[in-house]
């Protein structure tokens, strides 16, 4: 039987739900009330630093000798010009470790309302986030945000952690505070927790972390099949997507949201596919963009690989290496998709030679 990382689970989803509340405080305060305008770029990374800080100050304190892989590095906040932003990021943060211990907490990983961390302290947090990644050990995956457009937006983001072992992702844990708890219906409640352990099963919890569901994907008929797929065209092709759609005669409209809620929605019967085509030569999608989300798909029963059908690869380093794309579905639908992404392709291929 595999591990239960019973620890580290409880562990991910306190940190998860603290950070959530950092990123919470950065909207209510700085986005929604446009303190600072849309174009400004500073609330995306306040929220960013605010949310790597928390969540890597605790992986330190519970668990010293793990190696982190963190989108951000504090780098811009050592500066002098950084000054202001810094001390943003110092508060923001320093209010999320601090709140009241809720269930599942343990004062010990650095929270609770006598935990005030120093603002160096919480520099080098930030920086822990600089391992190179590997084939082999431990290491954990932070996306602090993800989907910043989203979140700016108002719309879908998501806080992502996860935990490597030997290339292969055994825990994910993936916050959604704006997603609804129940999928038909939007106006129930918002924030939802997705937790994936190997072998264990994926769930989803309220953003309390309370309720927990059982998810699994179904089979969904071709005629039921919504694509889910970035709202940024930049970041996946619709229009290749349009075209294997058409193939599969998907006559559904696609469901665009932000982040790695796209896998949250699918694990819990949404839509029915997941896809993502790469724009252009040159980019390459990054592991903690994926890591949690992946393990969530196959523990809801599904598979996820890239738009050839090959397995991602999580021991390259900080990124998945080559841009093929990714395509997540239950088993029948992803077959499906990958024979029809490659009529697809071909079909692009034949015109560019004619
Ligand atoms: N050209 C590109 N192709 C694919 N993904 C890209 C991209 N440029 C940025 N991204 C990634 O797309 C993520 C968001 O995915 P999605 O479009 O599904 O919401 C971003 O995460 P961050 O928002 O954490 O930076 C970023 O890492
Ligand atoms: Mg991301
Ligand atoms: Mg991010
Ligand atoms: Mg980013």
């Amino acid at each position: 039987m595999s591990l239960t990382y019973t620890t580290e689970r409880q562990f991910a989803i306190a940190a998860v739900r603290r950070a959530c509340k950092a990123t919470t405080a950065v909207f209510n305060r700085l986005v929604k009330n446009e303190t600072l305008t849309k174009d400004d770029k500073s609330p995306v990374t306040v929220g960013d630093y605010a949310a790597q800080a928390v969540i890597s100050s605790m992986l330190h304190r519970a668990f010293p000798a793990d190696p982190i892989i963190g989108e951000e590095d504090a780098a811009e906040l050592r500066a002098e010009s950084g000054k202001e932003l810094r001390e943003r990021i110092v508060q923001l943060a320093n209010e999320a470790l601090i709140a009241d211990l809720e269930l599942g907490d343990v004062e010990d990983w650095g929270i609770g309302p006598r935990q005030e961390h120093s603002t160096e302290s919480l520099l080098d947090a930030i920086d822990k986030g600089n391992y190179e990644g590997g084939r082999d050990g431990r290491m954990w995956t932070i996306d602090p945000i993800d989907g910043t457009k989203g979140f700016l937006r108002g719309e879908q983001y998501a806080i992502c952690l996860s935990l490597i072992e030997n290339s292969q992702v055994q825990l994910g844990v993936i916050g959604c505070p704006n997603l609804p708890v129940d999928p038909r219906d939007p106006s129930s409640a918002h924030g939802c927790i997705f937790v994936a352990v190997r072998g264990h099963g994926a769930e989803q919890l309220t953003i309390s972390g309370g309720r927990p569901t059982p998810l699994a994907i179904p089979e969904t008929p071709p005629s039921e099949l919504q694509f889910l797929e970035s709202v940024e065209a930049a970041h996946s092709s619709h229009s290749l997507s349009g075209k294997v759609a058409e193939i599969l005669e998907v006559t559904r409209p696609p469901i665009r949201y932000d982040s790695q809620a796209k896998y949250g929605c699918l694990s819990r019967g949404e839509g029915g596919v997941y896809i993502r085509l790469p724009t252009g030569v040159g980019y390459t999608e990054k592991i903690w963009d994926h890591a949690p989300g992946s393990l969530l798909v196959e523990e809801a029963g599904g598979i996820i690989t890239d738009s050839r059908g090959l397995p991602l690869d999580f021991g390259l380093g900080r990124t998945l290496g080559e841009n093929h794309g990714v395509v997540a579905a239950g088993k029948q639908t992803h077959s499906r998709v990958i024979e029809a992404l490659r009529r697809a392709t071909t079909a692009v291929d034949e015109k560019a030679k004619a």
